[in-house]
């Protein structure tokens, strides 16, 4: 059995480390807040971010020298803002080779990075090439709950991917693996601009017909900047991509989907961001992909209608009209070209 440092106590980190423990390893969940490491070890609960009993096996940290010291694999579970600072601060502490996954989703505006180019320029103890992402369809709460849940582990290294499957894979949380870790990343950020969108939709009272729409195109220009950076087309319809994009654009666990909600009932952003209390992704993703779609000259209508949304005070409804009103189209785009040829369709 290995020895596991989650950084990050918020809900994915508790929920990753509920599986991790169940698959019988030893789990120091890292948090930056004494009180709640007391609480955790006090009560074996984390109850402002998951309502669930904690097994025994996860014991709370509040040095991430001692969470971290002879660990077999460090999992990186904060917020993307959060990814540098606490990747400069495991780099002074990480005393052998140890294996890096990270479960974060979400693009940094303004270098346009991923969380895994983030890590490995912060971190002089990590080769980029075994950096693991895990991604997928994987809301926390059911997670607790030992609710059947299925994701994806990528690296360039794929005996890492192989021996991180192997971490956390059990009967109820099935792990599959990927070499493209572009893609399971890119699939895994941008579908949360998505879930905005199918929230706002909801806010505004539009049905099912709206929803199926936002996913489907919004499938489409995730895998329209996706391959332009050069992730696999293929892998934005596996788990990180469609699975990501039905499970938080149609449940009310997601944050994404239920910050969109809010502001599609007429609630303003920042009141929104101050009654959610968790990370809602989306929005800092929304900032970095309205800017890489510029840079790359890629076409991304939704994102850029959330961007206006979201912080040029244009209103939800005026970009549902700018959006059914766009100059007259064929469904496939190039892409869409390329794969069936390829694929003789
Ligand atoms: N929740 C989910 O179901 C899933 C989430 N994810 C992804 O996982 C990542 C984390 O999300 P999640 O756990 O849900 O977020 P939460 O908002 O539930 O928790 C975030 C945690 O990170 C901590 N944190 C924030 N900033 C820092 C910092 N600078 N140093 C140390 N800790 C910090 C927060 O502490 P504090 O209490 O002080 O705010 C909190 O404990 C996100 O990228 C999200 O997209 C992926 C799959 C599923
Ligand atoms: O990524 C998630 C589920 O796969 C969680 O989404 P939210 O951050 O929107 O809750």
């Amino acid at each position: 059995m290995a020895k596991v440092a989650v950084l990050g106590a918020g809900s994915w980190g508790t929920a990753l480390s509920i599986v991790l423990a169940d698959n019988g390893h030893e789990v120091r969940l890292w948090s930056h807040r004494p009180e709640q490491v007391q609480t955790i070890n006090e009560s074996n609960r984390n109850d402002r971010y998951l309502d669930a009993a904690l097994p025994p096996e996860i014991r709370a940290y509040e040095d991430m020298g001692e969470a971290v010291r002879g660990t077999d694999a460090v999992v990186i579970v904060v917020p993307t803002k959060a990814i540098r600072e606490v990747c400069r601060k495991l780099d002074d502490v990480v005393d052998r080779k140890t294996s890096i996954v990270h479960a974060s989703k979400g693009i940094e505006p303004v270098t346009l990075k991923r969380v895994s180019q983030m890590i490995s320029e912060e971190m002089r103890q990590c080769t980029y090439e075994d950096i693991v992402v895990l991604s997928g369809p994987s809301h926390a709460e059911e997670v607790a709950m030992r609710q059947p849940t299925t994701v994806t582990v990528a690296s360039l290294n794929e005996e890492e991917a192989r021996l991180i499957q192997d971490l956390f894979i059990n009967e109820s949380f099935r792990v599959y693996t990927s070499t493209d870790l572009l893609g399971i990343e890119f699939g895994g950020a941008l579908k949360n601009i998505i879930a905005l969108g199918a929230g706002i939709s909801d806010g505004l009272g539009y049905g099912d017909n709206a929803k199926a729409a936002l996913i489907t195109r919004g499938l489409a220009e995730i895998s329209r900047l996706g391959t332009s950076m050069g992730a696999n087309p293929l892998s934005f319809l596996g788990l990180s991509g469609v699975g990501d994009l039905i499970v938080t654009c149609t449940s009310t666990h997601s944050r994404n989907w239920r910050a969109g909600n809010l502001l599609g009932k007429g609630n303003r952003l920042d009141d929104v961001l101050d009654e959610m209390g968790m990370v809602v992704e989306g929005v800092r993703t929304v900032k970095a992909a309205h800017q890489f779609a510029i840079d790359q000259n890629v076409e991304m209508p939704i994102t850029s209608g959330l961007y206006q949304i979201l912080f040029e005070e244009k209103t939800p409804k005026d970009v549902v009209e700018q959006l059914m009103n766009r100059t007259k189209r064929e469904e496939m785009d190039d892409l869409a070209k390329q794969l069936m040829e390829r694929y003789s369709c």
